[in-house]
């Protein structure tokens, strides 16, 4: 079995120092961490990839959402594009070392990411979340359904929990990306280490 994926994601409410020590007591146990801070100036996040990198995070584990201008300037792994992003096939020409992340909804918009080169989908929100509040849950049959149809990895992302894990890992999801199940949790380090586990069948 390939190894499974772990992304955590900022929430856009952390201080820079809330963040760094998140980052630093979870990098282990994750494969990836998303700097998504959509009110922050380039200058701001280049700072977060710095205090992350400072705080010993692998510059390989860092994605910054939506900014290829930052991913770039600070040379870390790639970047998670949305449907307000640059085209991932523009990315992809420009920039084919980078690691290309897109944000799916629908099973159409997956099949035309994928035609674009992308590395990766996250795809959600798979269950109700107060971090995407008001909006209806995708479900695990829509995840199904997209893992089937494309050959790229899929990241299951949106109100995941532990208990959930099981049934996204059958779907056939490559991993997940949670946000408030690891900064919400009492002690994050041993709650990425349990979604880890959980993915692996520890
Ligand atoms: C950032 C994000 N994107 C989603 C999507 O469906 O594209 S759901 C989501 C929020 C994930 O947060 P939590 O783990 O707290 O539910």
């Amino acid at each position: 079995m390939s190894k499974k994926e772990l992304h955590l994601i900022s929430n856009g409410k952390q201080s820079l120092e809330q963040f760094v020590d998140l980052a630093q007591q979870v990098y282990e146990y994750v494969t990836a961490i998303h700097i998504r801070e959509k009110q922050k100036t380039a200058r701001e996040l280049s700072d977060w990839v710095e205090r992350l990198i400072g705080a010993g995070v692998p510059r390989e584990k860092i994605y910054l959402n939506d900014r290829l201008d930052v991913a770039w300037a600070a040379g870390v792994a790639g970047v998670q594009l949305a449907y307000h992003s640059l085209e991932p096939s523009v990315v992809k020409r420009r920039f084919p070392r980078f690691r290309v992340g897109r944000s799916v909804h629908s099973l159409q918009e997956a099949k035309e990411m994928e035609s674009q080169g992308v590395d990766f989908l996250l795809f959600g929100h798979i269950y109700q979340t107060g971090s995407k509040p008001g909006l209806a849950a995708r479900g695990i049959e829509s995840l199904k359904e997209i893992v089937e149809a494309v050959s790229i990895p899929v990241i299951a992302i949106g109100g995941i929990k532990v208990c959930h894990i099981e049934e996204i890992i059958a779907a056939g999801a490559s991993g997940i990306a949670v946000m408030s199940g690891i900064a919400g949790a009492e002690d994050p380090r041993g709650k990425a280490k349990e979604y880890m586990q959980a993915m692996v069948g520890e």
